[in-house]
């Protein structure tokens, strides 16, 4: 049985003061036996979210890191910092950070054994354009997409990674995917994993659905078979639509 896991992705929104406020306000709320609530948010505010989170339910996650852990990178932050603040997650390959700063399939897979390395649990971000879809290309896609991350991990480390599938025509768009074509997707990707290493291990790895969940849709994903939480964006902003996405996972 997978613990289902909501994550919300903040993006880029939210100065340090109001993640303090959201955090207070949600605390105890969007804590939920058997679900893992996680708030993935811009790094300046990290230090005061791990810290506020302490004692609480609720895991604290950065949306990027480096693969290096020192280095010439002006403006980069790496896993060993991420470890040192207490975060627990790290969102690797979302569809805004391929699209907007050129991350390929093989910079998402070195920053996955970075995120290891430091004791990160990655949330692998995969999912098709409109025009992929449109060509029929989704599961092609996901695959060579899934298949890259996970290279050259081994079993161990791959039951640990959370893959969140978005197919990005859904993001930030109100159109959502239906809950069955999701599930198609995302039973396909576990499939991948499969093939990968064995079922055991793609038994055990988590598969998010995301893209324009919402409270009121929350409960047909999690309702699949193979969908095991969301990564949601802007209804993760307002404490009371995450709390109820939260609430909503169990
Ligand atoms: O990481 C989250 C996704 O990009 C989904 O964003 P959204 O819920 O605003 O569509």
């Amino acid at each position: 049985m997978r613990k289902p896991i909501i994550a919300g992705n903040w993006k880029m929104f939210k100065t340090v003061s109001e993640a303090e406020a959201f955090l207070a306000e949600v605390k105890g709320k969007a804590e939920v036996e058997g679900v893992d609530s996680v708030i993935c948010a811009p790094y300046i505010a990290l230090p005061a979210l791990t810290k506020a989170a302490q004692g609480t339910k609720i895991g604290i996650g950065a949306q990027n890191l480096h693969f290096e852990d020192n280095g010439a990178y002006t403006g980069e932050i790496s896993g060993i910092m991420l470890k040192d603040l207490n975060v627990s997650y790290v969102i690797i390959g979302h569809s805004e950070r391929r699209a907007y700063f050129a991350e390929t399939d093989e910079i998402v897979n070195k920053k996955v054994h970075a995120a290891f390395k430091h004791g990160l649990t990655p949330i692998v971000c995969v999912g098709e354009k409109l025009e992929e879809r449109e060509a029929d290309q989704t599961k092609n896609v996901c695959n060579v997409q899934t298949t890259a991350a996970f290279q050259g991990l081994s079993a161990e480390q791959a039951a640990q990674v959370v893959i969140a599938y978005e197919p990005i025509w859904a993001i930030g768009t109100g159109k959502s995917s239906t809950a069955a074509d999701a599930e198609d997707v995302i039973a396909y990707i576990r499939d991948v994993v499969v093939g990968l290493y064995n079922q055991e291990t793609a038994d055990a790895v988590r598969i998010q659905y995301g893209g324009s969940v919402k409270p009121n849709n929350i409960k047909e994903y999690l309702a699949q078979p193979n969908i095991d939480g969301a990564l949601v964006g802007g209804a993760s902003l307002e404490p009371a639509s995450y709390i109820e996405l939260v609430q909503g996972a169990k």
